[in-house]
């Protein structure tokens, strides 16, 4: 098997490389290139490990066509064109508590740079001034700090202000009363926030409700002399009116981490009193670089060469342990789906996917994605189990999820149905030896058959003497059968009968067979 092969394209720590190495990974470190350059070369690769420089856009995307995953050595993914990745099937992880401590320490250096205006006072007194008399600071003891967002790295700020005698305010959409009081912490509206914090520290993503969350109308809302920290992400605070409100006094002091531009080579805000600044240094101490470096590495070589699925943001999770329980299910599942979507034509406003028995006390997201896989797969060759649950959703297919654990006359089952025009239709298969997959029934009649290689699917009526002329007609034009399977709804009835080919059935035979006697249907299977 040839080794995967994995580009980092930013600075990363040298474990990751090691990391890859040591997991089975050709891994080459080429950093600081242009996006030509990347679009020219990434085509080789089936992986690639950014930091946040480099930009993963449609362009680089579509020259690179072997690409599995991308993976972040960080938390935030806005360098990635999530919606393009995930329309082509590449798995895109990141690595959401490697660097938290480290981003929330560095907050709270920021808390006490600003009470303390330690950066100027710095700069003077390197300058030879000694400025005394000119940096009155404040304490942060008994102030009351905001916090807006509360998740990983927003809640370590909380405990260590905490730890500080600060009293926390707490504005998040998705903080539970009960995660609140676990946190020590006052659960609060934007508004009351703005009104009591002293200090506020945002540490929320940037979303379409974030953006601009400390705009100009809410920085007049806040309490008379605040002092505003963002480690999180540049577009979160109206820089302009940030400005403004630092030169009326509204605001007493801003420490940036990140700006709304970046690189931010320069800004209105520069050289403004009481505003301090780092270039996007949250994440940057060696212990966090580490972290993030070899998570990064373990987590994409887990996929790359186990297919094990970890903080992917775009595929539910699947651990190594997972992996390999799942791995029969997803390979039944998605000859389900694809004999599903072979079988059926028109529209299909719904897919159901029905667990029972074993299969039921397992992960379903993975079985789901794959049936789905399989069934789209039909309509497009490059349909994955990443992108399928995003292509079903384009195209207006309800996607549900049933599961029964009690085991019905199979112990595990796999039942996948579709809503057509002729109404609801379902297939459904087994794991015999709990390792392989097995067809159990189409479309109401039992069967038992493999689902492999080029296969023929006859519907006919049962009448005496049709095997021995489909046998004949596949023998006479040198086509071998390798296995034969027939069901039936009851005798002289509809029947079904499955056969596995040792090559592909040409078309004029096809056509022959449907021309036989009681033949109701026929059509080549592949899988
Ligand atoms: N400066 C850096 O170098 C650096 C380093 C690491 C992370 N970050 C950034 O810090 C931010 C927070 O990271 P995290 O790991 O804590 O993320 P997280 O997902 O754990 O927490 C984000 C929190 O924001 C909350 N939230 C979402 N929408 C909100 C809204 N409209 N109002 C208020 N709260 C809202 C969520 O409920 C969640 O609790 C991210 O943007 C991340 O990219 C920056
Ligand atoms: O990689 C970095 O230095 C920044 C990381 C940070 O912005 C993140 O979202 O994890």
């Amino acid at each position: 098997m040839t080794k995967p092969r994995v580009l980092i394209s930013d600075k990363m720590d040298p474990n990751a490389a090691k990391i890859f190495a040591e997991r089975g990974c050709d891994v080459d470190v080429i950093t600081g290139e242009t996006p030509e350059q990347l679009i020219a070369r990434i085509g080789d690769y089936d992986g690639l490990a950014i930091r946040s420089s480099t930009r993963v856009t449609k362009e680089i995307l579509d020259a690179a066509p072997n690409l599995k995953v991308i993976g972040r050595a960080g938390i935030g993914v806005d360098n990635v064109d999530i919606p393009a990745a995930s329309a082509q099937g590449v798995v895109v992880m990141n690595t959401p508590f490697g660097n938290s401590i480290t981003t929330a320490e560095h907050a709270i250096a920021m808390i006490f740079a600003l009470a303390r205006q330690i950066p100027e006072a710095n700069a003077q007194t390197q300058a030879g001034l000694w400025p005394k008399n000119g940096f009155m600071g404040v304490e942060v003891t008994g102030k009351t700090l905001g916090l807006i967002g509360a998740g990983n790295i927003g809640s370590i700020v909380a405990s260590r202000a905490l730890g500080l005698k600060m009293k926390v305010v707490a504005f998040d959409p998705f903080l539970t009363e009960e995660r609140a009081i676990e946190m020590g912490v006052e659960k609060a509206d934007l508004d009351t926030l703005l009104a009591k914090a002293d200090f506020i520290t945002l540490h929320t993503p940037l979303t379409d409700q974030t953006r601009n969350i400390l705009s100009r109308e809410n920085l007049a809302k806040t309490k008379k002399g605040v002092r505003i920290v963002n480690c999180a992400r540049g577009g979160l605070i109206d820089e302009a009116a940030l400005k403004d409100a630092l030169d009326s006094g509204q605001v007493a002091g801003a420490a940036l981490d990140v700006f709304q531009t970046e690189p931010a080579k320069e800004s209105p805000l520069f050289g403004t009193p009481n505003f301090i600044c780092t270039p996007h240094l949250g994440a940057s101490t060696t212990e966090a670089q580490v972290n993030v470096a070899l998570q990064v590495a373990e987590q994409m070589a887990d996929y790359l060469v186990n297919g094990g699925v970890t903080n992917a943001l775009n595929m539910p999770s699947l651990s190594a342990e997972e992996a390999p329980k799942l791995k029969p299910y997803m390979a039944l599942a998605e000859n389900l789906g694809s004999l599903m979507g072979q079988l059926t034509t028109g529209t299909i406003p719904r897919i159901s996917i029905h667990t029972e028995g074993a299969a039921a006390e397992l992960n379903a997201k993975p079985i789901v994605a794959a049936v789905l896989a399989g069934f789209l797969r039909t309509q497009s060759d490059t349909v994955n189990m990443v992108n399928a649950p995003f292509l079903a959703k384009e195209r207006g297919i309800e996607v549900r999820e049933v599961k029964t654990e009690k085991a019905g006359d199979y112990h595990t089952l796999v039942r996948v149905s579709v809503k057509t025009d002729a109404g609801e239709r379902s297939v459904a298969g087994t794991l015999f030896g709990n390792a392989s997959p097995r067809l159990v029934e189409i479309f109401g009649i039992g069967i038992e058959a493999d689902l492999d290689g080029h296969m023929m699917y006859i519907v006919n009526e049962d009448a005496p003497g049709f095997i021995g002329r489909i046998g004949t007609l596949l023998g006479e034009n040198g086509i071998n059968i390798g296995t034969f399977h027939l069901g039936r709804r009851e005798a002289g009835g509809e029947a079904i009968l499955l056969l596995s080919l040792d090559s592909a059935l040409p078309a004029d035979v096809l056509e022959k067979a449907k021309a036989l006697p009681g033949v109701k249907r026929a059509m080549r299977l592949a899988f």
